[in-house]
């Protein structure tokens, strides 16, 4: 599942920055492919906002792997949106599209842990800055915040189908704060799995951050092609 109904605000670009282009392809369509070159995803249901004009007109659109769902206001009114048509899969990965740069060997390893674990797992990073919180409304240091066990979440995340749909619905319905699946799983009581991954996994959210993404699918290509 891959939201991609957002407008991309933050980056201040002129579309909505899953259909900005790197590399002669548009952030979504690194974002799906890095899902479909695994060989095990069977289908990848996309929440789009109901004014897309964008998407259907991409040549990914036509894969009959792809099926499209209108998203909501927030991202996890989008992932409910495709949970609530994935059928009976078992699994599902949710992914964003604003992720393009996934590597093979993070997806892999955060696939593997259907075969052990009843709750899933996300893929994470490590955070290896000094980590402060802020005074509320000024920019001042209230205190550092201790950085041992302390992780940047990522995507995909990967759960079972029907865990997921329970506790999100939960989650959503009690007007929890769900930034990501984990937080609506961590609601219900339950403890994902980390699954330590590459930091190039970045989530294309500010102006600076396409030239990085540009950097990191140059890198991916050349390692694939070599
Ligand atoms: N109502 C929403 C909001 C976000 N997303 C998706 O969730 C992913 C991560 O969200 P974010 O990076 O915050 O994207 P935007 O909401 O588009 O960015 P911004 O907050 O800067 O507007 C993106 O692929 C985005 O398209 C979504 O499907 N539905
Ligand atoms: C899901 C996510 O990418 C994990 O870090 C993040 O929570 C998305 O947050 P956003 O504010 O919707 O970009």
């Amino acid at each position: 599942m891959l939201p991609a109904a957002g407008i991309g605000s933050r980056m201040q670009a002129e579309c909505p920055k899953q259909y900005l282009s790197v590399g002669g392809k548009t952030l979504i369509e690194h974002s799906i492919l890095a899902l479909l070159q695994s060989g095990r995803v069977s289908q990848v249901i996309v929440a789009l906002s109901p004014h897309d004009t964008q998407f259907v007109q991409l040549p990914i659109a036509s894969d009959p792997r792809i099926r499209v769902v209108e998203g909501g206001a927030e991202r996890a009114e989008s992932v409910m949106a495709g949970l609530d048509v994935a059928g009976d899969r078992g699994w599902v990965l949710v992914h964003d599209a604003a992720r393009p740069c996934l590597h093979p060997d993070d997806l892999n390893n955060l696939l593997a842990i259907s075969a052990t674990s009843k709750v899933g797992g996300i893929l994470a990073a490590p955070v290896r800055d000094t980590m402060k919180r802020g005074e509320p409304g000024v920019s001042a240091i209230a205190h550092t915040v201790d950085r041992q066990d302390l992780w940047h979440a990522l995507t995909p995340q990967f759960f079972p189908l029907e865990l997921l749909k329970i506790c999100l619905r939960r989650a959503l319905n009690e007007g929890a704060v769900v930034t990501d699946e984990a937080s609506a799983m961590e609601y219900c009581g339950f403890h994902p799995m980390l699954i330590p991954a590459r930091a190039d996994n970045i989530k294309v959210t500010r102006p600076e951050d396409l030239a990085l993404a540009e950097f990191y699918l140059t890198r991916l290509s050349q390692e694939e092609n070599a």
